[in-house]
């Protein structure tokens, strides 16, 4: 008989303040002169010009033997060759740093040789912060893969507040997409009997509302929208682990979203489509997709094609596609997904094309 084991991984430890960099190893959760010599740090270029001077010297106390490896995008093949490389190198620690796509690439790296992984966030974009789950693309299509937990996430708030507001916005966007995720989740669960977490679905639930209560103070400051979107982030990432799956995080919203990366000439940030996702997928669940619309706006996120930089025609495309990214997750959008005609209809209604 098969074995029924829930397991939950969590990370150990987050930090959040200003300054971090420097002391970095005063906050670590590890012993790092006795077990740790070489430590291979996976980054994107932008954030490595402009931050990896402070990582390195926070770093270079402890005489560690440092790998940086920059990277554009987070493939399955670019993770091959980052394992591949670190177990060359006989690498004791992977670092992530930087948006989303560095850190599912560490994590992901460091689950496959069974070392630590520690989040150091430049944006709060996305909820893979503290997840242990990476998001990898391969054969054109979005896989969300069970990696590891960091044992530590490092969220310095000066990096963070200075990065591109619409990193941050994009991050609320990533939260809110949490209403139509757990629907989504819940609607499985009554139609095709799927696991369901009540408590996860609850947490996961709680980032978005965090977003729509605080957005007054993100549209109106930097660290303070910061620390708030952080949270909400957070709190996200802390559903994924305890329901063992993205399942609380991503549904139809996220299928709408992978759609655009694999079709769209130019993808706009992960967080701005899935908000935009979220908008059209609440009018599907009889949701108040207002309140939604109206709280993306009101933070500053896009709310249409013409925002998101994406043509009509692609959008209404990716909604018809959707549901066959991930066709074992069930979600609003059925097995059969949208009709042309339907899916048009949907992005006019709600204002996303006109
Ligand atoms: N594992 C999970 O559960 C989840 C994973 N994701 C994944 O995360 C990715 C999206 O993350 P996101 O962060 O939006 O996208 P990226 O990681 O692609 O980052 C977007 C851009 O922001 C730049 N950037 C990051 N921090 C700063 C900073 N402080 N200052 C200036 N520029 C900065 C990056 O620079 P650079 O070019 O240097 O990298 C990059 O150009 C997707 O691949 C998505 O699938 C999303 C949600 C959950
Ligand atoms: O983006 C995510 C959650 O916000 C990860 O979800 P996926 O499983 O859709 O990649
Ligand atoms: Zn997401």
């Amino acid at each position: 008989m098969e074995k029924d084991v829930h397991i939950i991984d969590l990370m150990k430890r987050v930090v959040i303040g200003k300054d971090l960099l420097k002391d970095i190893i005063q906050y670590l959760p590890l012993n790092l002169s006795k077990n740790i010599k070489k430590v291979y740090v996976v980054t994107g270029p932008h954030v490595w010009d402009t931050y990896g001077k402070k990582l390195e010297e926070g770093l270079k106390s402890k005489e560690l033997e440092l790998y940086i490896k920059k990277s554009e995008s987070p493939t399955i093949e670019e993770a091959k060759q980052i394992i591949s490389d670190a177990k060359g190198k006989s690498i004791d620690l992977i670092i992530g740093f930087g948006g989303g796509k560095s850190i599912d690439l560490a994590k992901y790296a460091a689950s496959q040789i069974s070392i630590p992984f520690i989040s150091i966030p430049t944006s709060a974009s996305h909820d893979g912060i503290a997840s242990p789950f990476a998001s990898l693309k391969g054969g054109g299509w979005s896989t969300s893969v069970k990696a590891v937990e960091p044992i530590c996430v490092i969220a310095d708030l000066e990096i963070i507040s200075s990065s591109p507001r619409k990193l941050l916005i994009a991050g609320a966007g990533d939260a809110i997409a949490k209403l139509t995720a757990v629907s989504d989740w819940r609607l499985a669960h009554l139609l095709r009997n799927e696991y369901y977490g009540s408590y996860a679905a609850g947490l996961s639930l709680l980032s978005a509302k965090h977003i729509i209560k605080y957005s007054d103070i993100i549209s109106k400051t930097d660290v303070e929208a910061t620390r708030i979107v952080l949270e909400a982030l957070i709190s996200s990432s802390v559903a994924i682990g305890i329901a063992g799956s993205t399942r609380p995080a991503s549904g139809s919203e996220h299928l709408f979203s992978h759609a655009l990366d694999k079709i769209a000439p130019k993808p706009a940030l992960h967080g701005e489509q899935t908000g935009v996702g979220t908008i059209m997928m609440s009018k599907l669940h009889r949701m108040n997709w207002k309140k939604v619309r109206r709280v993306l706006k009101k933070v500053g996120a896009p709310t249409t094609a013409k925002e998101l930089g994406i043509p009509e025609n692609i959008i209404i495309e990716a909604l018809t596609i959707a549901h066959k990214i991930r066709p074992e997750r069930y979600t609003i959008l059925g097995d059969r997904g949208l009709t042309w005609e339907a899916a048009e209809k949907l992005a006019r209604d709600t204002g996303v094309i006109s």
